[in-house]
């Protein structure tokens, strides 16, 4: 049976359109999901896409961690649901909790877009099981608060248990800590990037097709479930 995957449209998402086209790529079916719907509308797995949710008011994804969908996102990701943050959606994920961390103004307080390599550390999450472990992958990065940091003590264990999954290869864009560009939740079901896989997946329009093996990965975990 085809994977369900959700993608989350917030008032100010604007890539959710391009997540729910990688989403079809790969294979599965993408079903709209509404910030003001508590429903999941019984969906595999979970995109929260990038953008500027809520004008990110206040703080980057501290409204929109507050919307009736997120209620439920997080507790299909306490019962094991893979969900993936991206950009924004990071950044929400953070503020909801699900992920460490936050994501702060770059360190040059420039938004920055440019096309990223990253590596992958670690192909242990629900994300990344798709590709191969020190992988280099060229994905857009385009973020105005995309500084990952957290305590020394959050990001040893972010290291020492394999929950770093993505960092920037070359130099650091926005300083963030230890160049980490994504990580994963404890049990590897939730992961959050600060880069854009949804924009690399097909090499005619570029940088890269490189994006596509993070949903490829969804539905092996979904099938595996
Ligand atoms: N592309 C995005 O999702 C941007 C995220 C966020 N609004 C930022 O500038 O950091």
């Amino acid at each position: 049976m085809t994977a369900r995957i959700g993608v989350i449209t917030f008032p100010g998402t604007l890539d959710d359109i391009d997540a729910s086209r990688a989403v079809t790529t790969a294979g599965a079916e993408a079903v709209s999901l509404w910030h003001g719907d508590a429903d999941l509308k019984k969906v595999d797995a979970v995109v929260v896409p990038g953008g500027f949710s809520y004008g990110d008011y206040l703080r980057a994804g501290a409204i929109a961690r507050f919307a009736p969908v997120m209620g439920e996102v997080i507790r299909a990701a306490q019962a094991g649901m893979p969900v993936l943050g991206i950009c924004n959606g990071f950044q929400v994920l953070c503020e909801a909790g699900l992920l460490p961390g936050a994501l702060t103004r770059n360190q040059n307080l420039h938004f920055i877009c440019r096309d990223q390599w990253l590596k992958v550390e670690s192909t242990g999450s629900a994300w990344s099981s798709r590709y191969e472990s020190g992988a280099e992958i060229l994905v857009p990065l385009k973020s105005g608060e995309g500084r990952f940091q957290a305590s020394e003590a959050v990001l040893d264990e972010l290291e020492g248990d394999g929950r770093v999954v993505f960092r920037y290869a070359g130099d650091n864009p926005n300083g963030s800590q230890r160049s980490i560009a994504g990580i994963s939740s404890a049990n590897g079901r939730v992961v959050g990037l600060m880069p854009h896989p949804e924009h690399a997946t097909e090499a005619l329009t570029g940088p890269s097709d490189d994006g596509l093996g993070i949903f490829y990965s969804a539905l092996d975990a979904i099938v595996k479930a």
